[in-house]
């Protein structure tokens, strides 16, 4: 059976774009474009783990605002399941720390970037529930 790898990822938006994270030149998935966070460590809480991914990554703290959707993916190293969060930027911007390059895109962009396979549901979503998660953000502002 395919090794499960529990990953967390969040979808940050500022000013009604969407952040972007581009891999580096790591051993899987090298510069495919991904939603940041990492995996889950035994016994860690997704919110958690996902709040210690995003520290690590990028330099800056999210709070997390609402959960969005699971997504599983099997790729040859093993089954990708991704717990994607809605999380809010609460001091600085990101910083570039671990990703080859970081962006911001109108989610009618999202579709030019080369995502790792397991991320596509989680752009479909976006951009169809963009509008709500934007209203999301401004009503807990
Ligand atoms: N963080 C993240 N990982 C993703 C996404 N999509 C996707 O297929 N993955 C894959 C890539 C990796 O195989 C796995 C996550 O591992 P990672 O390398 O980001 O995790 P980590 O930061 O804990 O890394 P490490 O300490 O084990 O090196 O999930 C995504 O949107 N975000």
């Amino acid at each position: 059976m395919n090794k499960i790898i529990n990953v967390v990822a969040a979808v940050i938006i500022k000013n009604g774009k969407f952040l972007c994270t581009q891999r580096a030149n790591t051993k899987y998935l090298a510069y495919k474009w991904e939603f940041p966070g990492g995996k889950v460590e035994p016994g860690e809480q997704l919110e958690n783990a996902l709040i210690r991914e995003i520290k690590e990554e990028l330099g800056c703290n999210i709070s997390i605002k609402k959960y969005l959707l699971t997504t599983e993916h099997n790729y040859d190293f093993g089954t990708v399941k991704i717990n994607a969060f809605l999380g809010q930027l609460i001091d600085n911007d990101p910083i570039c720390l671990e990703h080859n390059m970081i962006c911001w895109l109108d989610s009618s962009k999202l579709n030019d970037l080369d995502w790792a396979e397991a991320d596509l549901p989680i752009v479909s979503y976006l951009q169809k529930t963009e509008k709500d998660l934007n209203e999301r953000l401004i009503l807990e502002a």
